[in-house]
């Protein structure tokens, strides 16, 4: 009986605790999902119904209005719809809106010291010493990584040829071989070392399960709450194999004295630099972290990236036959018949196809940006108030019928100039805009674009029986990414 009682007390007091903000947006005069208790709005997530890709979307279609009010638990969070607020919270008025949600919050020992968590200043100084090793230059000197991944993905497929083969295993593996290339300085083939440790370990970093859902929801949309429950977002027994790594490179290197201009340089001049001012100190963790958190960001998005492009141009034979008549047509004045930096970068068909291919498939579910001081709405009475959580939905806006028509066909050219012209620039963002857009943006299409033309020039890709008319997202994926997509590929 005692125990009844208590329960009851417990419960009343849970729902008086999440329910006191539920007026929040109410009392603002800021349009609002009506939200249930205990979850506010997620419980399509939380039931396992919708992905968290899909349930921002459904909150960005729920509404006409430019902004709308919706909760995560008892927390308040606010959906930026009209291309013109996004333009002005991410880009112009950037000063109001310069952490992410992750920013500042101290939970994971690992976490902590990535771009993802700093605080505005930290963030600015790491940021600017970061960008160095994405210029042209550096990734012109990282074309013949990206060419011999390539050849290693072109021999497996030669052996495979005809075959139904899972296309997010082969971008997986050529991802792979890029990323500890060029972020590690080791050569490794995972198409022929099936077992490689690099690729075993990146695979289980984000792979879909509940616990990575909770960790990735967690650590970038809820990090109180993250926090309260001590959840960190990787497991230590698998940064400690990056970090092991790492370590290793980073010796090797300064004892040898040896500059290869690549990533593993920048980190021995930040190790060198030590304090980067205003007491932010490149300590051990702070450089792996930097290291880790290139694969934990890259990874993923770029082999998603590629997965999907294939499975399209699987499904759409004329236009892989365009683009295939592109590529083999540009790579005819190369003497080497090797792929040049300039020679990628001219194809103008491959980057409409990518472009429609993130478009339909952007990998990241969410952007975010925290209110750091009171912003008023142009044009409006309305203050968006400091510590105010915005959130963007990608898939929302990359399926809204009014900048995308017929938003289900893969159409590459809503990418001509002509129709990007008559776009709001904002309602497409596959890598996020203004200063903390994606800072790899770059590597990433440059490793797709040369995986897909390689492919191109020497296959035919065709579906299989069991290739899906259509992908589902898994509901458990906090990344948006394909799973077992077979499809075949047919020597030329
Ligand atoms: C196709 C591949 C990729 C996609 C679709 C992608 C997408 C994104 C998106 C949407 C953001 C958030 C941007 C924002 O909030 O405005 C982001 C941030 C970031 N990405 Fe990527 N990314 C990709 C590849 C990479 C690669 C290859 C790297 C590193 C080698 C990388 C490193 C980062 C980092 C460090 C950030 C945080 C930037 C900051 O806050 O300053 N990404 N990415």
């Amino acid at each position: 009986m005692f125990f009844i009682i208590f329960l009851g007390f417990v419960l009343v007091l849970l729902y008086l605790y999440i329910t006191q903000n539920f007026d929040y947006w109410k009392k603002r005069g800021i349009p609002y999902l009506e939200p249930s208790f205990p979850f506010g709005n997620i419980f399509p997530l939380v039931s396992f119904k919708k992905s968290y890709a899909d349930l921002m979307a459904q909150i960005y279609n729920s509404s006409k209005e430019s902004i709308v009010g919706f909760w995560i638990f008892n927390i308040p969070f606010l959906m930026i719809r009209s291309p013109e607020l996004i333009k002005n919270i991410l880009v112009k008025d950037f000063d109001h809106f310069n952490e992410r949600l992750s920013s500042s919050i101290k939970i994971d020992p690992f976490f902590n010291n990535t771009i993802f968590s700093l605080e505005f200043h930290d963030w600015k100084n790491l940021r600017t010493r970061l960008s160095p090793s994405f210029t042209t230059l550096k990734l012109k000197h990282f074309m013949h990584i990206f060419n011999k991944a390539s050849n290693e993905m072109i021999e497996y497929l030669y052996e495979v040829s005809g075959d139904a083969v899972d296309c997010k295993q082969i971008a997986s593996r050529l991802t792979a071989n890029v990323f500890a290339g060029c972020g590690f300085g080791y050569n490794i083939n995972c198409f022929k070392d099936v077992d490689n440790d690099f690729f075993v370990y990146s695979q289980k970093l984000l792979a879909p399960t509940v616990t990575n859902l909770v960790r990735l929801v967690g650590f970038f949309v809820v990090p109180e709450i993250a926090a309260f429950f001590k959840i960190t977002l990787f497991k230590k027994s698998d940064i400690e194999f990056y970090r092991h790594h790492f370590f290793k490179v980073l010796k090797a290197r300064e004892e040898s004295g040896m500059k290869n201009n690549d990533f593993i340089d920048c980190y021995v001049q930040l190790k060198k630099e030590g304090d980067l001012g205003d007491g932010f100190i490149m300590d051990d963790d702070s450089l792996a972290a930097q290291a880790i958190q290139f694969f934990i960001a890259g990874y993923e998005t770029t082999s998603s990236l590629i997965s999907f492009t294939l499975y399209e141009l699987a499904l759409n034979e004329d236009i892989q036959q365009n683009l295939r008549h592109e590529i083999v047509d540009g790579l005819a004045v190369e003497e080497d018949g090797k792929f040049s930096y300039e020679n990628i970068m001219e194809l103008s068909y491959l980057n409409k196809v990518i472009s429609e291919s993130m478009r339909k498939y952007p990998s990241l579910p969410l952007i975010d940006r925290k209110c750091v001081k009171d912003y008023q709405i142009p044009g409006t009475k309305i203050i968006i108030e400091k510590g105010t959580k915005c959130q963007f939905s990608p898939i929302g806006l990359h399926y809204d019928p009014e900048f995308f028509p017929n938003p289900d066909i893969f159409d590459p050219e809503r990418f001509s100039p002509e129709n990007v012209k008559t776009r709001p620039s904002c309602v497409y963002m596959p890598f996020g805009h203004g200063p903390h857009n994606c800072i790899g943006q770059r590597f990433g299409l440059l490793t797709a674009k040369i995986c897909i033309a390689q492919i191109l020039k020497n296959f035919q890709i065709l579906p299989t029986e069991s290739t899906p008319k259509r992908i589902e997202i898994d509901s458990k994926l906090f990344l948006i990414k394909p799973k077992d997509v077979f499809l075949k590929f047919v020597k030329l």
